[in-house]
């Protein structure tokens, strides 16, 4: 199916989010964001006053190396952590105040599909949306328009311990937005994905931008921030080093090359860690 068909498929049920952001509250909102991990005897800080916003349509590219605190503020976010210090807003409710409000609009996925052998992709689809407390008369139409847009009718009956690794991450993508929510989280969604399968689901991200959804996009792979980002943080060792659209951070940093830039302001986070002790 071409990209453009996807696009104009994938608005589901539920009400549609207009492109007109200047009437819309920000999605997400965090300020100051810490978290602290009890760490033999001490503390350790993994997220260290972190702040952005994300707004309806954007793509928010979180950038940074492994352990730098990007899958811990992105489970603040979804309320799986509770962050020690700061604040967090999604979709204008705070993670703290109501986290059942709050995993209502949002969808969170990783690399991790953890699909299930033993249910074929409907039902894994269906049971989801029965989670979620979709009634079932709207369900059912809505799982026949996210096939029809992921192009999975052909594997409606197939066995998780029979799809390809192509086929989980169309399983988790559609997992991921049966409830439709505003604000959707990926976590590093294509590492260890091969080309192709990586592209379908950049694809399928670019689409739900399109839609207006509010999107989180971690990752460490420059190329894919380049590609599909509207804005980026580069995250380092709990921090955001600076943040911006690519062509802001490389006018301010003075370095046109994407990966250059990266090692640039992860170098500046070193020296001021090594500053400070
Ligand atoms: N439950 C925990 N207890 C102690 N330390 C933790 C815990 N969870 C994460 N950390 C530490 O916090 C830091 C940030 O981890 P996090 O998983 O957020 O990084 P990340 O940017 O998502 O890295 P990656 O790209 O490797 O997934 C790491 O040093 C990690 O070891």
């Amino acid at each position: 199916m071409e990209f453009w068909r996807i696009q104009q498929r994938i608005a589901i049920t539920g009400p549609t989010i207009r492109h007109n952001t200047q009437s819309i509250p920000r999605m997400i909102r965090v300020k100051g964001l810490t978290k602290e991990f009890n760490d033999f005897g001490g503390k350790f800080r993994a997220l260290d006053n972190v702040s952005f916003e994300v707004n309806p349509g954007e793509i928010y590219g979180l950038l940074g190396p492994n352990g730098a605190g990007k899958t811990t503020c992105l489970r603040i976010l979804s309320t799986v952590l509770k962050p020690s210090r700061g604040f967090a807003e999604v979709a204008g409710i705070n993670v703290m105040h109501d986290a059942a409000a709050v995993r209502r609009n949002i969808g969170f996925m990783s690399c991790n599909t953890g699909i299930y052998d033993r249910m074929t992709a409907r039902e894994m689809v269906e049971y989801f949306g029965r989670l979620y407390g979709i009634p079932e008369d709207k369900l059912q139409p809505r799982i026949e328009e996210i096939f029809d847009v992921l192009q999975m009718d052909e594997i409606g009956d197939r066995l998780g311990s029979k799809m390809s690794t192509g086929m989980k991450q169309k399983v988790s993508i559609a997992r991921t937005i049966v409830h439709d929510p505003p604000v959707i989280i990926f976590d590093e969604p294509t590492s260890g994905l091969d080309v192709l399968v990586a592209r379908n689901v950049l694809q399928a991200v670019a689409t739900l931008k399109e839609q207006g959804k509010c999107i989180i996009f971690s990752t460490h792979i420059m190329r894919e921030v380049e590609k599909l980002c509207d804005r980026i943080a580069v995250i380092h060792r709990g921090r955001i080093v600076d943040e911006g659209t690519l062509p802001e951070l490389a006018d301010r940093h003075n370095q046109p090359d994407v990966e250059e830039l990266f090692f640039d302001l992860i170098e500046q986070r070193e020296a001021e860690i090594a500053q400070q002790s």
